[in-house]
């Protein structure tokens, strides 16, 4: 492979934003991949990918480079050169790669590779809560979770069937395979802008991970119920709600941020998805209207999105442990309080896409000890590891509450 340093830069300069001033990877990159119109798919891809490995890899790259915090340029550089030996790529003869030692460099990998947090480049109060948490199962998870994540699609049913997208897709020049497991999935056989496609834009597809396509089937929907979408965000269950329920009765998308309703409304018209209504939840009122009203709810709570870190690496770097804590007691209450919005009969799922159980089984065993929760019962409930599914990490948990005596 040969490196243009247009494309290096790009990253460099992603990598400096992402690093230094908080902003989210795969914003950073959507604005690195508009730096050059020319730029090809395969130039698009070296940027993007380049960046979500260095920022996967951060600390294991750091301590190879002996770089430390905060990091500059000049450290990036360092780390790049780190990135480019291991890949078996050969420096080209810029001055910032000047005097790189690439013997020593993969000594050093071998050697740090046998300490795990920094083999899976994790900090190290991450790497004691996925142990004390998952036990003997996070060896392996960590090393799932630092995977590439492939990239799946959701065909819309409300306006095709798989096979007919499938041909679609083949015209636009995407190859996709079925996913036995999965009915509506098409996994991509090798990576390329699927947003370009006429078949997205005439919205016969969304992207979606295999495993987040499991949640709205769990919630047993059918057409004509009204089900509540209380954590909706830009919609990516919420479509698929509406077309579980062939765009027949009610589908109300709630959230705390218009502007993510904005967007789903804007998702929603593209997939000809009719029955949505969105309500921001601006006061509590908002919540009360609707009590003992719904047939179904989902609640997709916010959480540490412990289980999606092969999509979302610099999350490793982002969180906190005090978010952890803060992020469990808004789960807890979300469950209390939005639990109420359930018919007697009628049915929730509470999921989330972190593998913890304290946000997952555990959260819900609380939640049952509740006034609220002592109406409900558990129907069925289900976590998935990526290691073992080969997907992103999820939970969901489907409860019913109890009909009137
Ligand atoms: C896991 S994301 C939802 C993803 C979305 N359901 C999807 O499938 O694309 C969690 C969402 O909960 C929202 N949220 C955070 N606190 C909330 C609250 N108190 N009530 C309702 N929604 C909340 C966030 O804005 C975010 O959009």
């Amino acid at each position: 492979m040969r490196l243009h340093r247009n494309l290096v830069f790009a990253v460099i300069d992603g990598l400096i934003e992402i690093f230094n001033e908080g902003s989210y990877a795969d914003k950073v990159i959507s604005k690195q991949l508009k730096r050059d119109k020319r730029w090809g798919s395969r130039d698009r891809s070296f940027v993007a990918e380049t960046t979500y490995d260095i920022v996967r890899w951060k600390r294991l790259y750091a301590e190879i480079a002996d770089v430390s915090e905060p990091i500059d340029r000049k450290d990036l550089w360092r780390m790049f050169a780190v990135w480019c030996t291991l890949k078996g790529i050969k420096l080209p003869d810029w001055p910032q790669f000047e005097e790189t030692p690439t013997r020593r460099i993969k000594g050093r990998f071998d050697e740090l590779s046998k300490t795990r947090k920094l083999r899976e480049s994790i900090p190290d109060w991450l790497d004691e809560l996925g142990e004390k948490e998952l036990g003997d199962k996070w060896d392996v998870e960590l090393a799932s979770l630092n995977k590439q994540a492939p990239v799946v699609l959701r065909t819309n049913k409300l306006k095709t069937d798989l096979d007919t997208l499938k041909a679609a897709l083949v015209e636009e020049g995407h190859e996709t395979e079925n996913l036995k497991a999965y009915p509506d999935a098409l996994q991509l056989q090798e990576r390329g802008n699927v947003f370009a496609t006429e078949a997205f834009k005439n919205g016969l597809f969304e992207v979606q991970d295999a495993s987040s396509q499991m949640v709205a089937p769990y919630l047993d929907v059918e057409p004509g119920m009204r089900v509540i979408d209380a954590c909706a965000g830009a919609g990516g269950k919420t479509l698929h709600l509406a077309a579980q329920m062939d765009n027949k009765g009610q589908l109300i998308a709630l959230d705390i941020y218009a502007n993510k309703l904005k967007e789903l409304k804007r998702r929603a018209r593209r997939a000809g998805a009719h029955n949505i209504e969105t309500r921001t939840i601006d006061s509590t009122k908002v919540i009360k209207k609707l009590h003992n009203s719904a047939d179904r709810l989902l609640i997709d709570a916010p959480c540490t999105g412990l289980g999606v870190l092969s999509r979302n690496p610099d999350a490793k770097w982002k969180l906190q442990p005090d978010f952890v804590a803060k992020i469990q007691e808004t789960q807890q209450e979300l469950l209390v309080d939005y639990s109420k919005m359930v018919k007697p009969g009628g049915k929730m799922v509470y999921a989330t896409c972190s593998i913890l159980p304290s946000e997952n089984q555990e959260q819900v065993k609380k939640f049952l000890k509740t006034d609220e929760g002592r109406e409900f019962k558990i129907e069925k409930q289900k976590t998935i590891l990526s290691s073992e599914s080969g997907y992103d990490g999820f939970y969901m948990c489907l409860m019913v509450k109890k009909d009137k005596a």
